[in-house]
This record gives structure tokens, sequence and C-alpha cells, in this order.
């Protein structure tokens, strides 16, 4: 008889994003993505982190200063980093994501055809960001819902 306590579709994929975001350097905030296609079959993984050839030693990680002197206009966040490194298209993909995407990336994931969005936290809940791409998720037509992955625990 098979196993019964394989884990579902849903911890495999956002547990992908999660192990994903355990590469990322920025030590407030790690983020993964994970995106795959309508037959279940990942295209796609990203964290966030700096574009190739730039050193995660030279560069900020830091919250707080000049904007030029933070990490923010360096990173590249980990849904854009799943969308670049797709090996294919990801239209009509669902892509899985350990935080709520911003509203730059909720414009890339929109206009690449993404169809439905799995988050699993949501830190940065009622900021503008995050209203305006709860906004533009809605209008678009992206189907969005909350999943925890909870723990997992691994078995030979
Ligand atoms: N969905 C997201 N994907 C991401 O990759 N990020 C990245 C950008 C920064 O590296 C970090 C947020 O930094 P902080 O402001 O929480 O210290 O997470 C942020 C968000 C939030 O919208
Ligand atoms: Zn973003």
């Amino acid at each position: 008889m098979k196993r019964s306590d394989y884990i579902s579709w849903d911890q495999y994929f956002m547990g992908v994003a999660s192990l994903s975001a355990l590469r990322s350097k920025d030590p407030n905030t790690q983020v993964g993505a994970c995106i795959i296609n309508t037959d279940k079959r990942i295209i796609g993984i990203g964290y966030n982190g700096l574009p190739q050839q730039l050193s995660d030693d030279e560069f900020p990680w830091t919250k707080d200063g000049d904007l030029q002197d933070t990490k923010y206009p360096y990173v590249v966040h980990a849904e854009a980093n799943a969308i670049l490194n797709a090996t294919q298209s990801i239209k009509n993909g669902v892509c899985y994501v350990t935080l709520f995407p911003c509203h730059e990336c909720t414009k890339l994931l929109i206009q690449s055809g993404i169809k439905e969005l799995v988050y699993q936290e949501n830190k940065y809940e009622n900021t503008p960001s995050n209203v305006a791409a709860m906004r533009m998720l809605n209008a678009a037509g992206v189907k969005i819902r909350q999943f925890h992955l909870g723990q997992i625990e691994i078995k030979p």
C-alpha cells in the first residue's frame, strides 16, 4: 500500500520556495519564490539577492540611511529572479512565494501571465506597496491564497 503521509503539492512548492529563501544574504528578510506551470512542473526558482557579478561583500545590506547606502536599490526580489530564471513561459502558471509580493514584482507577475499567487507571510500588509499590489492582482483576476508551510517532517 502506498504511503499516506507524503507532502501535498502546496507543501512541496512552498517548501522549495522556503529552501530557496535560505540562500538569501539579506540579514533582515529572506524571500523565496517557486513558479510552476499548468502541469505542476517547477519552471523557475529565485530568492532575493544582488544581480550577478555584484559582490555580496561590497554592497550594503542595511535598511537605513541614504537610498544608495542601503540594500534597496541593488537587490533583485525573489519573484523577479524566479521570473528571470524561468526555463519556459510562465503564462497561466502559479507563483509560490514566502512573502507577499511588492507592487513592482506584482506588475512583472501579471505581465508574465501568472494566474495564481500563493503566499506564506504578509508582514507588510496594508503598506502602500502591498495595497497597490493587491489592487493590481485583483483587477487582473489573479487568484490569491495564503498557505502556511507548517512543520514538515523529513523522513527516509
Ligand atoms: N515579496 C518580496 N520579495 C523580496 O524579495 N523582497 C526582498 C527585498 C529585500 O531584500 C527584502 C526586504 O527587506 P526589509 O525591508 O524587510 O528589510 O526582501 C521583499 C518582498 C516584500 O514585498
Ligand atoms: Zn518585489
